[in-house]
């Protein structure tokens, strides 16, 4: 394990909210879809691992451990990572079209070339 993916556990429907009101006050987000109606919010209660970049080829993978009492997302490497070193992962997005694309810089041979 490399470091926790720290935050508040929102359903999707809270989620959805708090990023419209996060974007109102030009507030970068942070969040982690866990599954297809948890979200973990760090925006404002996050630790280091919401500054993750994506990579499509990444040296870390994201898993989510569910317990009886919640989710826990633990973030661990795929291969040894030298000092110095950036942490990325592949964020895995849902595509997503037009303006609402994202450019991917991850300089990867293998790079999709967009992030979502
Ligand atoms: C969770 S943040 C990562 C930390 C962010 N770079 C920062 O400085 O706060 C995710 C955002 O970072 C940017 N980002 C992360 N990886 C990227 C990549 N490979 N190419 C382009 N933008 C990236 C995108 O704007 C994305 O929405």
């Amino acid at each position: 394990m490399v470091i926790e993916y720290n935050g508040t556990i929102l359903r999707k429907e809270v989620a959805i909210m708090k990023e419209k009101i996060y974007r109102s006050q030009n507030r970068a987000v942070f969040m982690f879809r866990i599954d297809s109606e948890h979200v973990v919010d760090a925006t404002r209660t996050g630790g280091l691992a919401r500054y993750i970049n994506h990579s499509c080829a990444p040296n870390c993978v994201a898993e989510v451990v569910t317990f009886e009492r919640g989710h826990k997302i633990i973030i661990s490497c795929v291969r040894r990572i030298a000092k110095g070193e950036e942490l990325c992962l592949d964020y895995q997005l849902d595509s997503a079209e037009g303006q609402h694309k994202t450019a991917c810089h991850c300089g990867a041979p293998e790079c999709r070339k967009w992030i979502n």
